[in-house]
């Protein structure tokens, strides 16, 4: 065995992450589209953070002036914006959204 291809394979794998791609071409597409997905999910998770401030301001002012922290109506409709826009996954996708924001019912 050579020396040579048992110190270079380590090293290539800590310089680049593993694309399953079989040629350098689309290896250096898949590089460079999942650092746009890291990009976009590091904006999408402070849209999130974002959310969850906004609604925690909601639910602080309904339940100092006497109301309770949850509204049904107002989750079925966010339920059913995402419901439609993403089809049934989008479901999920709000139910967490809505249990982040204002923790488990
Ligand atoms: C933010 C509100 O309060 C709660 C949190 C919601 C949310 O995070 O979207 C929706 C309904 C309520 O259960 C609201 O009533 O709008």
């Amino acid at each position: 065995m050579s020396t040579d291809t048992a110190t270079a394979a380590p090293a290539a794998q800590a310089t680049a992450p593993d694309t399953g791609a079989s040629t350098q071409e689309a290896a250096g597409l898949i590089s460079d589209a999942r650092s746009r997905i890291d990009d976009l999910d590091g904006r999408i998770i402070g849209l999130v953070q974002e959310r969850m401030a906004v609604s925690a301001v909601i639910q602080r002012e309904r339940m100092a002036s006497g109301g309770r922290r949850v509204n049904l109506a107002r989750e079925m409709e966010i339920l059913a914006h995402y419901r439609n826009q993403l089809g049934k996954p989008g479901t999920a996708l709000a139910m967490t959204l809505l249990e982040l924001s204002r923790g488990q019912v």
